[in-house]
């Protein structure tokens, strides 16, 4: 089994769990209450980079990163710092995240939100919505065809933005075909956990020009954003390097704006 089988089978234990707790009629009475969306993408299509500023504790590859024992706070520095979205993991086994630290983050900034995680079925993306996310992860890794599209579909529905996630060529054929607007490769290989910086730059030919190209995984300062953005990056995620940055703010603001 590989981590991300093993990490999947976790989800879906967690999400069985949460299932038998509260019912999807509760949920979509929730969202009756939630603010509508922010749509992400005017910000994305800025001229130079686009920060995507991750609350991320720990992770597979690298263990412990950072404690973020207040996750709003950290979010009001990466929106200080100009970041045109947040990314909060919610997976709890491996990166020590939850839907709480999405709500206290969606409580204290105005900045869109994308709810990471490993989406498999429709009750997380009402989760998402009823937490206030505006940006789910839909990873082609994970999703088979039909489920990519049904979630997809049912995630523009409810006025969430996808980011479909990406790590070789048909996984990128598939983001494509489906007619993802935000796409995000992947630079890390999440069976083995290795990092390659070349695979954007081998993804984002594949890629038509009117769609967004995230370059996630592996980024540690403006000089690894230059490059992606030469490549054809409008966006960047960037977890470890800013949540062990004892500077999160002045961080966020040296990779936001970056050109070619
Ligand atoms: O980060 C991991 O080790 C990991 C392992 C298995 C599945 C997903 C994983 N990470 C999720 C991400 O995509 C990253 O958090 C995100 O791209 C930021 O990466 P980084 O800047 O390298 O923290």
């Amino acid at each position: 089994m590989s981590v991300l089988d093993d990490i999947v089978a976790g989800v879906r234990e967690d999400l069985a769990a949460r299932q038998s707790e509260v019912s999807v009629a509760d949920l979509r009475a929730q969202l009756a209450d939630a603010p509508a969306p922010r749509d992400p993408m005017p910000h994305f299509r800025r001229p130079g980079s686009s920060v995507i500023a991750e609350v991320k504790r720990r992770s597979p590859s690298k263990g412990d990163l950072a404690d973020i024992p207040d996750p709003a706070a950290l979010a009001t520095e990466y929106a200080a710092g100009g970041a045109a979205a947040i990314s909060v993991l919610t997976e709890q086994r491996r990166f020590g995240g939850s839907l709480n630290d999405l709500r206290a983050v969606r409580a204290a900034v105005d900045t869109p939100i994308l709810r990471k995680d490993f989406i498999v079925g429709d009750y997380q993306l009402l989760e998402a919505r009823a937490a206030g996310a505006d940006l789910v992860l839909l990873m082609a890794s994970v999703l088979g065809d039909d489920d990519l599209r049904r979630l997809f579909d049912v995630a523009t529905e409810l006025g969430l933005t996808s980011l479909v996630e990406v790590h070789d060529e048909a996984e990128t054929e598939r983001a494509v075909a489906l007619g993802a607007e935000l796409i995000g490769v992947n630079a890390r290989n999440l069976k083995t956990l290795a990092v390659d910086n070349d695979t954007f730059g081998r993804l984002a030919p594949l890629v038509p020009s009117d769609r967004v190209l995230v370059a996630e995984s592996g980024i540690s300062g403006p000089t690894d954003v230059k490059r992606f953005v030469a490549e054809g990056a409008r966006v960047v995620l960037v977890g470890e390097a800013l949540v062990k940055d004892g500077a999160p703010r002045e961080a966020v603001a040296a990779m936001t704006g970056v050109e070619a």
